[in-house]
């Protein structure tokens, strides 16, 4: 993970006279998904760069020790060992960035985690409330500090929307000040829920309160709303984090979760904060894709550039 952002002051005049040309940033948005290829001898690179940002991530009602405990291996062992062999990459040890579960899970996942020995991975919990936030602020701190007690070391909270409706951006900040101070040690990712903040200029309002108040990470979606990661959004919310880092020198970090599912996208994603934000965001200190089945299109996309698309489909061993 990135330094900590310490945070800045709450200070209004940031939130004055901003506008977004919508327009622009959807041609840009289009000029991402359709001029830019990852050139054939660096598509392995970019696929295995993009495991290495996933937050492989199960948020599911039905989650059990058992799936969440394969979901630990699958994190430590991301892509098959024969493809990483044929890749020539059996020296590097590839892992996805985090694990991301609900607080219930989290004992699961750190036995999961001492299960099979070797590095440790990052496990990131959802909290204060998730997916709506819609509990009070005492329970939303409670849960915050219990995951952290119970072995979480990324924390991702949800924003309070009705704040954000209201435009009551200092409302925002002082929450989120308080989710950061309930963290302790853990990273903060905190998660705009864009679907359903009713504007382009509230997505960058919420994302520069957010980082004002400390967050280490802004994030686009829980994965539940209607509508979730998408090019423009994206784009508005890295050009805050331009614009903080500009004011305060610090680098903030991206993710974007829900609905992303193909390694074409995965890719895309990466070109994204390659051209707006530069090398530094092409890291998991800086990036993450927030994801629960984009690591087996992944996978499935290594095969096929390793054996080749017709043995991926049709050969079978005769013995
Ligand atoms: O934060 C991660 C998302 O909830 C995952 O969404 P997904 O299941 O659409 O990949």
């Amino acid at each position: 993970m990135s330094d900590r952002n310490p945070g800045t002051e709450f200070d209004a005049s940031w939130f004055e006279n901003i506008y977004i040309n919508l327009p622009a940033v959807k041609r840009r948005a289009e000029t991402l998904g359709t001029r830019r290829t990852v050139k054939k001898q660096w598509q392995a690179a970019w696929l295995l760069r993009a495991v290495s940002c996933i937050d492989l991530t199960t948020l599911s009602g039905d989650d059990t020790p058992a799936n969440v405990s394969r979901l630990c291996f699958k994190a430590k062992h991301p892509v098959r060992e024969d493809i990483i062999k044929a890749l020539g990459m059996e020296n590097e040890n590839i892992t996805v960035g985090a694990v991301c579960v609900y607080p219930n899970r989290v004992p699961d996942c750190v036995n999961a985690m001492k299960a099979c020995n070797g590095t440790e991975i990052p496990i990131a919990s959802v909290a204060t409330g998730f997916p709506t936030g819609q509990v009070p602020l005492k329970t939303r701190l409670e849960e915050i500090k219990l995951a952290v007690e119970d072995g979480a070391t990324e924390i991702d909270i949800v924003i309070n929307r009705n704040y954000a409706l209201n435009q009551n951006w200092k409302g925002v900040y002082e929450e989120v000040r308080m989710m950061r101070e309930a963290c302790g040690k853990a990273h903060l990712k905190t998660i705009l829920a864009t679907g359903e903040l009713g504007s382009m200029t509230n997505v960058y309002k919420a994302s520069l309160a957010c980082m004002m108040a400390g967050a280490d990470f802004i994030k686009t979606s829980t994965g539940k709303e209607g509508v979730n990661a998408t090019f423009p959004v994206a784009l508005v919310m890295v050009r805050a984090i331009r614009e903080y880092y500009q004011r305060t020198g610090h680098k903030v970090g991206f993710k974007p979760a829900g609905g992303i599912r193909s390694a074409k996208d995965a890719c895309t994603w990466l070109i994204l904060m390659k051209e707006e934000l530069g090398d530094d965001w092409l890291s998991p200190h800086l990036f993450r894709l927030g994801a629960s089945s984009l690591l087996i299109d992944i996978e499935r996309q290594l095969f096929h550039y390793v054996y080749g698309r017709y043995a991926a489909t049709h050969e079978i061993p005769m013995s």
